[in-house]
């Protein structure tokens, strides 16, 4: 076989992923908001020499939070230090963590939500007062001694900003909350992405991708190693709308961007529910998934385009679900959506 033009066989995907990863806020596509508040926060601290506030960022998996994390460190100048919820185990590990951060230091923590209870109360003294009450020892012996800590920046990272106890939230003075990327937002991460890959790529190929995103680029970014592979074992000399499109449908991935479990968990309401309304526990036991990748990963994105409702009921599917997915639709079928998002 020849050399295809448009691939590398031996770069492996994490590589792509670290060389396609926004390094600047510049570079950084979507989120305006975010990126404009953060612009003006970073250059104040920076104009001040001081830590910068500590910032929560919440969203859907894939939208970019530990990209914007790094991103936000580098852009200060300073150290980065990651580390996630679940991974800190006792208050002694946290103690660790901070005591070992210099000035101004970022420290990620990724999935907040996840921090055992015991280790949280030691962090809200530690980001308001840039101090660590420890107790050591144990039995009579035990004494407790406060050590100061250096002035850091904490950012955390959540799926689910609704199950943050209220006095951690209150804690963030920058929240910043992630939504779903528009299809031209996308379009322009899938377009960067192939340059950085060295894949030609017309503009509607890009386009189709980013339509069939899920909104979210890190899906995008699949999308397009696949896509990649494909164009190279057919050996197109460019990615256009139908070679994207074969590639797509033999990922499975349907003509808005729903995969196999996205369809799967539809199709299960309406045939199994008669379209709902259903409990999120009832849906997990049907699809044996766990309840929070439910919440977290599949019902996001399908509330946003309207696809679902969360009533107080339960969950229940939209006429646009039933026509999507060539179901008759019951004259009880929800139209619109009532409210967007999560309801946390
Ligand atoms: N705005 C963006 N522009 C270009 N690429 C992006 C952008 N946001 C995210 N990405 C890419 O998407 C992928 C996922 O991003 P990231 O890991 O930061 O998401 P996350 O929100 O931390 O996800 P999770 O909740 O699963 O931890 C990365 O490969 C990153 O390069
Ligand atoms: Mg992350």
């Amino acid at each position: 076989m020849t050399a295809s033009p448009i691939r590398d066989p031996d770069v492996r995907d994490d590589e792509l992923d670290a060389s396609i990863r926004p390094k600047t806020l510049a570079d950084f596509t979507g989120q305006k908001q975010a990126r404009e508040n953060l612009a003006v926060f970073i250059q104040a601290a920076r104009a001040r020499g001081e830590a910068l506030d500590h910032v929560l960022l919440a969203g859907p998996p894939g939208l970019g939070k530990t990209t914007l994390a790094q991103i936000v460190a580098r852009e200060l100048g300073v150290g980065f230090r990651a580390t996630s919820g679940p991974v800190i185990a006792k208050a002694g590990d946290l103690a660790a963590l901070l005591t070992n951060l210099e000035e101004r230091d970022v420290l990620f923590i990724d999935e907040i939500h996840r921090l055992n209870p015991a280790v949280e109360e030691i962090l809200y003294p530690a980001m308001e007062d840039f101090q660590l009450d420890l107790i050591i020892g144990e039995g009579p012996a035990a004494r407790s001694v406060r050590i100061d800590l250096s002035k850091f920046t904490l950012i955390g990272a959540t799926t689910r900003a609704g199950l943050l106890t209220t006095p951690l939230r209150d804690r963030f003075g920058i929240p910043v909350r992630l939504n779903f990327y528009t299809v031209e937002e996308l379009e322009l991460i899938v377009a960067r992405g192939a340059r950085v890959l060295g894949l030609p790529m017309a503009a509607e190929g890009a386009r189709e991708i980013a339509r069939r995103a899920r909104g979210t680029p890190r899906i995008a970014g699949r999308l397009l190693r696949r896509v990649r592979d494909f164009a190279s074992v057919s050996g197109e000399p460019e990615v256009t709308r139908a070679s994207a499109d074969r590639a797509l449908r033999l990922l499975d991935v349907d003509d808005l961007g729903l995969d196999a479990m996205d369809r799967r968990y539809l199709s299960a309401i309406a045939e199994n529910y008669g379209g709902g309304p259903v409990g999120v526990e009832t849906m997990a036991a049907a699809l044996s998934e766990p309840r929070d990748a439910i919440e977290e990963i599949i019902e996001p994105y399908l509330l946003q385009q309207g696809f679902l409702q969360r009533t107080p009921r339960g969950r229940v599917l939209t006429q646009r679900a039933y026509r999507h997915l060539g179901l008759a639709t019951p004259p009880n079928a929800a139209q619109m959506p009532l409210f967007e998002g999560e309801e946390d």
